[in-house]
């Protein structure tokens, strides 16, 4: 019988996994979800290699679920005649308009005319990631002079953070929707959206789905220190949540991280919602075809924190390894989930609705049965990402729902298997044979195993959760 793996795996494609052969094969090693960074992708290679991935679902049996990641608004530098040496104690201004004349030699533009506005003398400018560190020392509305702390090479368009300063920043960018239209045209699953700071900017892009006809949800990316100050009201108001550690670890001490992912996990955990971690998961596995000890140990933490997905990203689209970092993903999570399997992050989770409440009871009822498996019936999906919410302890989520679109968005949740399965409301007994053939048929269950099956979806005309518990 397939052991079920509970973590799921979500991996950015790119150049180095673009062909249909290599997202067929990711898919077969255990990638359940495929995220497109727009930040790089062209829409030509986006449709291309969409396409690729629902051919590769169906020839590989597989739900797979699509992750569109919209750029949002990040300050990026302008561009260098060629790349900058930049030595301790030297002067570099920051422009915050294009027709701003230069004042000293080292001067770039930035995308951000606010950038004076925003920030104090002694303020901290991060440029690529951190990697070089600025010191603001004068500063007009029209540029920002600093002084640099930490040499280093300082190329065209490079990423500025601004750790600790609150920005004034749109929520989405002329291009993020010119993305959307296209996400929303191939009908992508997931849109995360880049520095979410405000639940404002998730309410924002989902009604906006909702205008042109998605059913997608959004994932907020939590990315600074702005977006941590409003975390719960940002859970709240998403579908899930990305612990974005690359600009994060930018934007906030790095010894804070590893509290800071706590935290997050626990608020998703509280609230109810999925919660991502990201980057860096397998980083030395770009150039080296095995992890280092300490990458294991981080997935480990990660596992053991219950998060709902682990992502990888320049590991699988540029790194020179992607199907062995799925390979070692999936391994090492297995491992871990065979000798953990229970975890505590959700026990203080309210029940705020008598909804919660069933599905607890069908929790604990399964919790307390051996070997046994929970079967969910679910239109629209929500009893059954009620049901990975709560996190069970040992039993695997079976959700059975006729819908396509609902099937893929389960895909994301901790510990869900979906099975599109056609049922007729009313006839809960044929739906369940129905179920228990599929899931013999996929070997997930053999003749006896208890089943806790749970359902608001079977019994026409009368809305009743029902938990009913019986053998295979
Ligand atoms: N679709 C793509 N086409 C071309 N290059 C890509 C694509 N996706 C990713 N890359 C390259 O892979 C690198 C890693 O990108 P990835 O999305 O995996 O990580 P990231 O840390 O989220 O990226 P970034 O912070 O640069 O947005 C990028 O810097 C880019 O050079
Ligand atoms: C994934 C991402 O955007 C980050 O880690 O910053």
């Amino acid at each position: 019988m397939p052991n079920m793996r509970k973590t799921k795996i979500l991996c950015t494609l790119g150049p180095a996994t673009e062909s249909a052969e290599v997202i067929l094969n990711l898919m077969e090693k255990g990638a359940d979800i495929f995220r497109l960074n727009m930040s790089h992708a062209s829409h030509d290679w986006v449709r291309m290699v969409y396409g690729r991935i629902r051919e590769a679902a169906a020839k590989g049996a597989k739900e797979i679920s699509v992750l569109m990641d919209l750029t949002g608004p990040s300050i990026r530098t302008g561009d260098v005649e060629q790349p900058w040496q930049l030595q301790v104690g030297d002067w570099v201004e920051f422009r915050c308009k294009p027709d701003v004349a230069a004042t000293v030699p080292l001067s770039v533009t930035v995308n951000y005319p606010e950038l004076g506005k925003d920030l104090h003398v002694g303020d901290i400018i991060m440029v690529d990631g951190g990697m070089i560190q600025i010191k603001a020392t004068e500063i007009s509305e029209k540029r920002v002079i600093g002084t640099v702390l930490t040499q280093g090479e300082m190329k065209s368009r490079r990423h500025i953070n601004l750790p600790g300063v609150p920005v004034r920043l749109p929520p989405l960018t002329q291009k993020d929707y010119a993305d959307l239209d296209l996400g929303c045209e191939l009908g992508v699953d997931y849109f995360a959206l880049s520095f979410a700071r405000e639940p404002a900017h998730i309410q924002h892009l989902q009604l906006l789905l909702e205008q042109k006809g998605s059913k997608a949800r959004v994932i907020a990316k939590i990315e600074n220190q702005q977006a941590l100050q409003n975390i719960d009201t940002l859970v709240e108001a998403s579908g899930g949540i990305m612990v974005a550690r690359g600009d994060l670890g930018s934007e906030c001490p790095i010894e804070d991280l590893p509290l800071i992912q706590r935290h997050i996990v626990e608020r998703c955990s509280y609230h109810g919602r999925k919660v991502i971690v990201a980057t860096q998961m397998l980083e030395s596995m770009i150039e080296n075809p095995v992890p280092t000890r300490a990458e294991v140990t981080d997935i480990f933490n990660a596992v053991i924190e219950q998060v709902d997905c682990v992502m990888l990203s320049g590991e699988t689209s540029v790194g020179r390894y992607p199907e062995k970092c799925v390979e070692v993903l999936d391994t090492v999570i297995r491992r871990i989930e065979q000798k953990y399997p229970s975890g505590r992050f959700a026990s203080d989770a309210p029940l705020k609705t008598n909804k919660h409440k069933t599905v607890k009871a069908a929790i604990l009822l399964a919790n307390s049965i051996p070997n046994s498996k929970l079967l969910v019936f679910t239109l629209r999906g929500v009893m059954a990402h009620l049901l990975a919410h709560q996190r069970p302890e040992f039993a695997s989520i079976f959700a059975f729902t006729p819908n396509l679109h609902v099937s893929r968005t389960l895909v994301t949740a901790r510990g869900v298997q979906p099975f599109v399965l056609a049922f007729e409301e009313g006839n809960p007994e044929k739906a369940i044979r129905d179920a228990i053939e599929m899931l013999r048929k996929h070997g997930h269950i053999k003749a006896g195993d208890p089943l806790v099956i749970l359902s608001d979806a079977l019994y026409d005309g009368i809305n009743v959760d029902a938990i009913l518990l019986r053998d295979a």
